[in-house]
């Protein structure tokens, strides 16, 4: 019986400890502090979403700490200070007027040969044939193309036997006046950029990629931003991730937006999104970065064109910008030849003019797509871009 009376009374005890655990264990639950209603983990409103943008946190967005969040009942945490909501610091870049002229040191390093090695020729005692064949190699050598350099040098010839002319100086007043000709003055550089009663001026930059394409739509941002336009990028350079990660770069730098859309993504789809932001923020300028592979002309056709296509749904394009690599010479004007016949080039943008002596490819490249040089690229610098100027250049080419 006593047995029975432990057996019952250890039950009850074993009983009532296991049920005072669970009760604690529930107590001990109850004591945590519930979660937040939403637990955001960041400091700032995240960046306003972009169209084309991935759903995942900026990475350079600061993650909220604990203190931050409102408990629930207490007062509400104090606003971000509003220095931290600050977006990056927009540059304002000069305007680009008479850049070429602030370059100019720049170009005439790079075509000291070109120049001076005419201007050395043209002041010999005498100007025999030998010496016309050297000028005539000069230009050969700087790019400028078989026929336009005989052009120049018949006119030279034949000017400086009628006019008699034999001092230095009005030689190279002759020379000045034949290479800016050859240059051709009379070509409509400017740059149709201002918008429409309804849409932006849409412009697209092609081109083989590592031509400097995406460095050039930055650059020409800023151009238009210091001439007071807004601008709206789109990368529908989609074959690198990197590429539109560069132009969104150049883009923040300046206030303007970037539509971007998946790496491998749909070019036309970004430029065709690109252009409906564009419209829908009332900008003056939309800005778009094409891929230019050249695997095989029929893909470039299709990419290049639907791109064109697309765009032209919401209105028309106004610029299809052909950039060239200076420094690649004859192979940059096969380039132009492909591009050409797929897409209507209205102008050419000659980038690293800076480092090469073969300045002579603005004469070529005009005379192979009949279009304009309509800017220069002369540093990998953000303001290293200036708008084409046949008297500038050639003053840079021969020196002042
Ligand atoms: N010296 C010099 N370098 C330039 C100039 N323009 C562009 N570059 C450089 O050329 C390189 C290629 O430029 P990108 O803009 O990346 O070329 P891309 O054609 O867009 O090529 P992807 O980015 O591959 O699409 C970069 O290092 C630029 O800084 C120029 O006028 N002068």
């Amino acid at each position: 019986m006593e047995i029975v009376i432990l057996v019952v009374v250890i039950a009850v005890v074993v009983l009532l400890g296991a049920g005072g655990l669970v009760v604690g264990s529930r107590r001990k639950k109850q004591q945590l502090p519930p979660p937040p209603p939403s637990a955001p983990t960041i400091t700032k409103p995240p960046a306003e979403p972009q169209v084309g943008d991935e759903a995942e946190t900026p990475r350079e967005e600061p993650r909220r700490t604990i203190e931050e969040v409102p408990l629930p009942g207490g007062t509400a945490a104090p606003e971000a200070p509003e220095e931290a909501r600050a977006p990056i610091a927009i540059e304002l870049p000069e305007p680009a007027a008479g850049r070429l002229i602030r370059l100019r040191s720049r170009l005439s390093r790079s075509q000291n040969s070109l120049g001076k090695g005419l201007l050395a020729l043209l002041s010999r005692e005498r100007l025999d044939e030998e010496t016309w064949e050297e000028i005539e190699d000069i230009l050969i050598t700087a790019d400028v193309g078989v026929t336009p350099t005989q052009e120049l040098v018949g006119r030279l010839r034949t000017r400086v036997k009628v006019l008699g002319t034999r001092t230095p100086e009005e030689l190279r007043t002759l020379l000045r006046e034949e290479l800016i000709t050859l240059v051709d003055p009379s070509f409509d550089r400017t740059l149709r950029t201002e918008s429409h009663e309804e849409t932006p001026a849409v412009v697209l930059v092609v081109g083989v990629n590592g031509t400097g394409k995406t460095t050039t739509t930055g650059k020409l941002a800023r151009v238009l931003v210091a001439d007071g336009r807004s601008v709206v990028l789109g990368a529908a350079d989609t074959f690198r991730a990197a590429a539109a990660d560069q132009l969104q770069t150049w883009g923040e730098r300046v206030g303007a937006r970037t539509v971007r859309g998946p790496e491998g993504g749909d070019p036309a789809s970004v430029a065709f999104d690109a252009v409906k932001e564009g419209i829908a923020a009332g900008a003056d300028t939309v800005l778009i970065d094409t891929a230019g592979r050249l695997h095989t002309k029929t893909g470039l056709m299709d990419e290049l064109g639907k791109v064109k296509r697309v765009v032209e749904k919401q209105g028309p394009v106004d610029e299809v910008l052909l950039v060239l690599d200076a420094t690649t010479g004859q192979n940059g004007l096969v380039q132009a030849r492909v591009f050409a016949e797929v897409v209507a080039i209205t102008g050419i943008v000659l980038t690293k003019l800076d480092g090469t002596a073969k300045g002579g490819i603005v004469v070529a490249v005009q005379r192979e797509l009949g279009v304009p040089v309509k800017l220069v690229g002369l540093g990998e610098g953000a303001d290293d871009l200036a708008p084409f100027e046949p008297e500038a250049f050639v003053d840079a080419l021969i020196g002042e």
